[in-house]
């Protein structure tokens, strides 16, 4: 088995704040994070695909064609976004980046065997240089 990787980035702004809690709790769970009027960040999105080399190609999938892909399904939809406001899939959701992930794996699953044999393997989605979130599907 192959692991093919893209990399894309986009910047977007949110808050992490539950809007069952009174603003005191949410300040105390979440800190900055739950400023009222939102923060930003650079995230940076791979995508891992697995499969086996087309013997015509000599690719698992083509990157260019996946690089395409992300970026029409979620790249366009949430960069330079407010996440808690501007996207309809992150909608009554706490905009974390685990939330997220969850979010993007459930765009890409559906949209990748349209282009490819290949299987989504992995999205890891780095909020900071420092925090990142991988999810495998499970
Ligand atoms: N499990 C999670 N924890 C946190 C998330 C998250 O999505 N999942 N998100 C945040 C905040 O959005 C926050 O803005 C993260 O920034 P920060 O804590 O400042 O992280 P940095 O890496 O930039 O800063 P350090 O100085 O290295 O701490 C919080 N938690």
């Amino acid at each position: 088995m192959i692991y093919v990787s893209r990399q894309e980035h986009f910047n977007a702004a949110h808050k992490l704040y539950n809007p069952s809690w009174t603003e005191e709790r949410n300040k105390e769970v979440f800190g900055p994070c739950a400023n009222t009027n939102w923060h930003g960040h650079n995230y940076d999105l791979i995508v891992t695909v697995k499969g086996q080399p087309d013997p015509e190609t000599g690719f698992v999938i083509d990157l260019k064609q996946l690089s395409t892909l992300i970026r029409e399904h979620i790249v366009d939809q949430v960069d330079h976004k407010n996440l808690n406001l501007d996207v309809p899939f992150m909608k009554d959701q706490l905009a974390s980046t685990e939330n997220l992930v969850v979010a993007f794996w459930q765009i890409l699953v559906r949209e990748i065997p349209k282009i490819s044999g290949a299987q989504l393997h992995c999205i890891k989605l780095y909020e900071t240089p420092r925090n990142f979130v991988e999810y495998y599907g499970e």
